[in-house]
């Protein structure tokens, strides 16, 4: 089942909805035991699309780890555009998974990540996995967002960190890796079994790989 690939089959980027939808090639169900929705959402521009491209043309064709956790993702990349806001709302109820991007270079979309903080508390399911991304992570000149910043914002609302880059992928495959594990964890856990420590794992894998500069 690792031999599969993924395709991208649904593109309406340039049309001002830049939706795309990862799909499998063939019916999940025949291959997996379990499947989670993860969506990205965030402002116009902060880089959702650049981020799932990223993600699918490394780590997620070469197959490693969905085959290795056997799990299925289906990530939806929303607008980030205002006008779509209510088309947004109607896919947080079933997701289980959030990545929330800002960009580092914009202020105006870290100083929304409480709005759509707020919209996902009124339209999502309560359990929902968060993570806020700081992207653009490679743009250190024009950065305007601090670190600690990020890590502050996080910390109040009690969801994982981190900075990415698309463009470089620093911290992609550990952000959709991370939400991996604590999805499958809180599917398959046992009842004596140690919870999943999501901030942790980001901590030790960070430190593990060297990854996380610009
Ligand atoms: N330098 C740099 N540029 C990026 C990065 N991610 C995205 N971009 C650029 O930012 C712009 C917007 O990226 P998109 O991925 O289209 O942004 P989006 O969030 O999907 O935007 P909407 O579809 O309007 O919601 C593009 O010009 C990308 O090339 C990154 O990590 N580094």
């Amino acid at each position: 089942m690792s031999t599969r690939k993924a395709s991208l089959t649904e593109k309406q980027a340039k049309n001002g909805t830049s939706k795309y939808v990862l799909e499998r090639c063939a019916s999940i169900n025949e291959y997996y035991d379990i499947a989670f929705k993860v969506m990205l959402l965030g402002d116009s521009a902060v880089g959702k699309t650049c981020l799932l491209v990223r993600f699918k043309d490394g780590a997620f064709l070469g197959g490693n780890f969905i085959a290795t956790v056997g799990i299925d993702f289906r990530i939806w990349d929303t607008a980030g555009q205002e006008r779509f806001r209510s088309v947004t709302h109607a896919y947080y109820r079933d997701a289980q998974a959030l990545l929330l991007l800002y960009d580092i270079t914009s202020k105006p979309s870290f100083d929304n990540i409480r709005a759509w903080l707020t919209e996902i508390h009124e339209h999502a399911q309560k359990d929902v996995v968060i993570m806020l991304l700081g992207n653009k992570s490679d743009m250190a000149a024009e950065r305007v967002v601090k670190t600690e910043d990020g890590e502050k914002l996080a910390k109040e609302y009690g969801v994982p960190f981190m900075e990415t880059s698309a463009k470089t992928g620093v911290n992609v495959d550990l952000a959709f890796q991370a939400i991996g594990k604590e999805l499958k964890h809180r599917a398959t856990q046992q009842p004596n079994e140690p919870k999943f420590q999501i901030h942790d794992y980001i901590e030790s894998q960070k430190h593990k790989t060297g990854c996380c500069g610009p």
